[in-house]
């Protein structure tokens, strides 16, 4: 895994920014920095102004774990596309394939909250996240960690339907087993954008999916550096990603120029 910023990763953002790339973002851990509380992550001012800026140029979508009601929220601003729950919610044409989804994810909460009821065998601190799509079972303020989570799998594997159940930062997501995930997800915005080039940055688990894609014309970057991860470059911190939306927009609004000098009046 090489950094983005050195001489190979530069190299590599100059050959995928192309008028019409596409440039989509994860948001907990990328865009905004994780906080102990879930209500409490917010888009820094520095963040939004330049992604502002970058959605001038080019088309720029959000793809969240979290509900489209909640990240709206948070963004401030109407990127070109917002996908939540990982990539089941708000994928213009997947709309049909929901209700099965909210089907297994009910069932999934009604049989958790009453497992959770034991709070000799659970710890108090563990939290329920319900996106109507997807269940986000939050583990944070647990005091032992290592016993709540070996917990929480062992209850996991007694649901029906069985859940793709995958662990992030302190989060176990449980989704649909036969459901879309990011890396699908992110193919198809690039088919309905038209985009002939693609970056995406991620920091977590669930981003994985877009990583293992190692499609040459999608630019994968994950936030810090990780040994298992398959993402080409990383950047060394989430405030990174500042520098990095700069690189983009200075790269694109160049380009965009070119193009502007070439056209007769
Ligand atoms: O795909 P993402 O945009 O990265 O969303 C992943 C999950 O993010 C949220 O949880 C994480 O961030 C919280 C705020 O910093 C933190 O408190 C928590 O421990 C993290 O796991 C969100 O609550 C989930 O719904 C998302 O799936």
């Amino acid at each position: 895994m090489r950094r983005l910023f050195d001489e190979d990763g530069l190299k590599r953002l100059d050959d995928i920014v192309q008028p019409g790339m596409l440039c989509v973002f994860d948001f907990d851990g990328t865009l905004s920095p994780i906080v102990p509380q879930p209500d409490s992550a917010a888009l820094p001012p520095e963040v939004r102004e330049r992604l502002l800026t970058l959605a001038t140029l080019a088309p720029v979508a959000i793809l969240t774990g979290r509900s489209l009601a909640d990240i709206r929220k948070r963004l401030g601003f109407e990127p070109h596309y917002v996908i939540g729950n990982h990539g089941l919610e708000g994928m213009p044409g997947w709309e049909g394939r929901s209700k099965s989804y909210a089907l297994a994810c009910a069932a999934w909460r009604s049989a958790l909250e009453l497992a959770l009821n034991d709070k000799q065998r659970f710890d108090p601190g563990i939290r329920l996240e319900d996106k109507a799509y997807s269940l986000s079972v939050h583990y944070r303020m647990a005091r032992n960690h290592a016993q709540t989570e070996q917990r929480l799998r062992t209850l996991f594997a007694t649901l029906s339907p069985p859940p793709r159940v995958i662990e992030g930062k302190c989060v176990f997501s449980l989704m649909p087993e036969d459901a879309a995930h990011k890396g699908g997800a992110l193919e198809e915005l690039m088919r309905q954008a038209g985009a002939s080039t693609a970056i995406y940055v991620g920091d977590d688990v669930t981003d994985e999916d877009v990583f293992r894609l190692r499609r040459s014309d999608v630019l994968t970057v994950r936030i810090e550096p990780h040994p298992d991860t398959a993402a080409e470059f990383y950047l060394p911190a989430m405030p990174d990603i500042v520098q990095l939306l700069d690189e983009l927009v200075r790269r694109l609004a160049r380009q965009s120029q070119a193009i502007s000098n070439r056209t007769p009046a």
